[in-house]
């Protein structure tokens, strides 16, 4: 992997958001606070940009489990405002209304945008921005819903890997429960990102990076990391079929 001066990193992270917070005279930042490091990371950084007194977090939950309590260990370390929400109500009626059954990949992104619709209440009402999580490593890979968790207004994360996600938690001083927890969507029981995409995040990183960045033949790239060119194909396959979420909805030009 590339390798970064996280303290550097962490200093420009901090710095684009208080300037993006500034520039558009926006009173504060809103952030959906899952329980998991992304958001997590965001929120601590927001804080060392604004100040605990401009970053709202708003936990959202479908499922009743231990992400609300881990949510909650996040605002309450940081002393951060948290409004707890439960979406439940407001997806199973979205549901009654569509006349099927979704299955359960659209269920999960009607859970997604029902959070990126509550979010823009907040920031339109209190004249804040909406925050996004979403790492380059399901940017680049599409795992994240269209218009749901892939909307926001700003995404510091964007241009950072998970593995350095991890190390920029680190430098912070998110909670390590927090840190160690297996990164999940959390939009079905027993979802793991990792289970989902086929692959574990330290060797997606590793194969992105070579892919993408470095442009490598997919060859060299097996190679180099000792894999089968079926896992970097995998990869290619995740990337290229993701295009369309990485731009605006496009039309013929005149
Ligand atoms: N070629 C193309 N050109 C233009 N548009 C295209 C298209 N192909 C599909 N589409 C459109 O895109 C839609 C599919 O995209 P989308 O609606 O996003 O749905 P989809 O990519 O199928 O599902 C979202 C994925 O992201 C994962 N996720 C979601 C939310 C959060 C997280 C997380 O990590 O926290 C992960 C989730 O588990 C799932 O695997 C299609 O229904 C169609 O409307
Ligand atoms: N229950 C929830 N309440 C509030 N926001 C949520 C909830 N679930 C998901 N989100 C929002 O959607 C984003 C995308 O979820 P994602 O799982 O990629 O990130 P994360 O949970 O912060 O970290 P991890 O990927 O390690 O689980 C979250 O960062 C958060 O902003
Ligand atoms: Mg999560």
């Amino acid at each position: 992997m590339r390798r970064l001066d996280y303290n550097s990193v962490l200093q420009t992270l901090v710095n684009f958001i208080e300037k993006s917070v500034n520039e558009t005279n926006a009173s504060g930042v809103v952030i959906g606070i899952s329980g998991g490091i992304d958001s997590a990371t965001v929120a601590y950084l927001s804080v060392r940009a604004l100040g605990k007194e401009r970053v709202l977090g708003l936990t959202m939950p479908y499922y009743e489990n231990r992400d609300v309590e881990d949510a909650r260990l996040v605002c309450e370390s940081l002393g951060i405002e948290c409004r707890v929400i439960n979406i439940k109500p407001t997806v199973d009626s979205f549901i009654l209304g569509l006349g099927f059954e979704p299955d359960r990949k659209s269920m999960g992104n009607i859970m997604s945008r029902t959070r990126m619709v509550l979010l823009y209440a907040h920031a339109n009402q209190m004249n804040c921005l909406v925050l996004g999580t979403s790492n380059r490593s399901e940017f680049l890979t599409g795992y994240f819903t269209k218009w749901g968790d892939g909307a926001s207004d700003y995404a510091p994360l964007i241009n950072l890997y998970k593995t350095e996600v991890w190390e920029i938690a680190k430098l912070l001083g998110v909670p390590r429960r927090i840190i160690e927890k297996k990164p999940t969507a959390g939009l079905w029981e027993g979802q793991t990102d990792e289970d989902e995409m086929g692959i574990s995040y330290r060797l997606l990183d590793e194969i992105l990076w070579r892919l993408v960045d470095l442009k490598m033949p997919k060859d060299e790239i097996a190679e180099e990391l000792g894999i089968s060119i079926e896992r970097v194909e995998h990869v290619e396959r995740l990337v290229k079929s993701s295009e369309h979420k990485r731009h605006l909805p496009q039309g013929p030009t005149f």
